[in-house]
């Protein structure tokens, strides 16, 4: 019998997976039924049919409390049916042979495309671990530092919640600034309504979520909850938000190209550690430029980073996700298809950055069907680069190249834009990709295709 440890965190839940009909869970021995779910992404559906499908798995951590019998058929192949195959079998014989390799080996598993899939589960056949909410020690959670804090000290740390103190409000819900009782400012999310899940699921998540820890994200420090009340307490970022500083016209000239730059290395850092160095991969929900925040050194953090997870509950089986607050430039595929992969975000990103050097917002519109999105800063860089003008044409007019390193920055930058805007998925670069190429040499860049959707917008 193998005996697992298994080293954790793993991104895996029954809360993804919608169950049509009831089963009585303290039958251990129910009789055979079929049990039809949607599920978000595939490597979580590998994986918990890895589980279902591999009995002698025992497992250490108290999230594994409760047993169920199953067996299961996969009744509806996609065409990444081989691929799932593939990885499954894969991820068999390393959960047998080498637990070490699991975390590695997800990482691999979620490049895969994010699909639903109608599974039918029959029952019973083998006795399989089904895992609940993930358990985190007390002790756990002090080891990382991170914080539970007492409801009461944070509406007192932000003057019960006062409007003087109010920074922001956002779809998740009101920021606030506030004081520890160790003299730390903090940044206070008061979650809406919309985020609210039970005690337990929130907590799991918060925990999960805390371990995304990177130079370029906004630090989670802590949570706290009260009745009806849920708050994420984030460190503070003096600048706030981008957007400020490129698109409002009461700062003109604010933003240097070295600080522009820095941002943008940050930005494609933080990127390439949520897509491919974090123990949980996280496809940001909603980037853009007000969900980049700027310490008091113009250093560049992506906030809300996984947020969308505390809403995840309320998804519907339809939904392949949830997008709450205002959306930033989502990707072509996503608002057609509602496909959203860590190459959405390098779409988003890429607008981003066009969005950086040229100090103008994507006011992307969908007219008349959603075949028909216009995307008008992209066709304008992609028409002017195509023509070969100058790059004045492009660039806010506030930077001022006076080098040729300055030049070659900015042409690189928007070449790198326009190559994570294409509409081709595949033809978009990696994040680790773009990370390269800011240090490469122009000459190498591939050239950006002419995507159809930017054919439309051309007058
Ligand atoms: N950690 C923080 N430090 C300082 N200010 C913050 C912090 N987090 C948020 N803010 C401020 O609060 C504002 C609202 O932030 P929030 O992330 O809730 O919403 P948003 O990004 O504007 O919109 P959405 O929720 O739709 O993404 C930000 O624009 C920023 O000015």
């Amino acid at each position: 019998m193998h005996v697992m440890k298994f080293l954790g965190p793993f991104d895996l839940r029954f809360k993804n997976l919608i169950f049509k009909k009831d089963f009585n869970r303290k039958n251990k021995t129910m009789a055979a039924s079929t049990f039809v779910f949607s599920i978000t992404t595939l490597s979580l559906l590998v994986l918990v049919l890895a589980l279902i499908n591999h009995p002698p798995l025992a497992f250490a951590q108290p999230r594994f409390s409760r047993y169920v019998c199953v067996e299961y058929t996969i009744n509806n192949h996609t065409t990444d049916g081989a691929a799932y195959k593939a990885n499954l079998n894969h991820l068999l014989t390393t959960l047998t042979t080498d637990h070490h390799r699991l975390p590695l080996f997800l990482l691999c598993l979620t490049e895969l495309p994010t699909m639903p899939l109608e599974m039918d589960l029959k029952f019973p056949s083998t006795i399989i671990p089904c895992f609940e909410a993930t358990g985190q020690t007390e002790e756990e959670m002090a080891r990382m530092g991170f914080m539970q804090y007492d409801f009461d000290t944070i509406r007192i740390g932000t003057d019960k919640f006062s409007d003087e103190n109010k920074v922001g409000e956002g779809g998740f819900g009101a920021v606030y600034k506030g004081k520890l009782p160790n003299g730390r400012i903090v940044a206070v999310k008061r979650l809406s309504q919309a985020s609210r899940q039970g005690d337990v699921e929130f907590k799991n998540e918060v925990v999960l979520l805390s371990k995304l820890r990177h130079r370029n994200l906004v630090k989670l420090l802590g949570f706290s909850f009260k009745e009806n009340e849920e708050l994420l307490i984030y460190e503070f970022l003096q600048n706030a938000s981008l957007q400020k500083f490129i698109f409002d016209p009461l700062k003109p000239g604010g933003l240097d190209w070295t600080t522009r730059y820095k941002i943008i290395e940050g930005i494609t850092r933080g990127l390439v550690y949520l897509h491919e160095d974090s123990r949980i991969k996280i496809v940001h929900q909603n980037l853009k430029a007000h969900n980049i925040l700027l310490d008091a050194e113009m250093n560049a953090k992506i906030s809300d980073s996984g947020i969308a997870r505390l809403f995840a509950l309320e998804q519907t089986q339809d939904d392949t996700c949830t997008i709450i607050g205002n959306v930033g430039c989502m990707a072509p595929e996503y608002i057609r298809y509602g496909h959203l992969s860590s190459k959405s975000n390098v779409f988003s990103y890429g607008v981003l950055v066009l969005e950086i050097v040229t100090g103008h917002k994507e006011n992307y519109q969908t007219v008349s069907n959603i075949e028909n999105t216009k995307y008008p800063l992209i066709s304008y860089a992609r028409r002017n680069w195509r023509e070969g003008r100058t790059l004045l044409n492009i660039v806010d007019p506030t930077i001022e190249i006076q080098s040729e390193t300055t030049m070659n920055e900015v042409t690189k930058c928007i070449h790198i834009g326009l190559l994570c805007t294409q509409e081709d998925v595949d033809e978009r670069p990696k994040m680790t990709d773009v990370l390269l190429m800011l240090k490469s040499d122009l000459a190498d860049f591939p050239n950006p295709s002419q995507p159809s959707f930017f054919m439309s917008t051309i007058s």
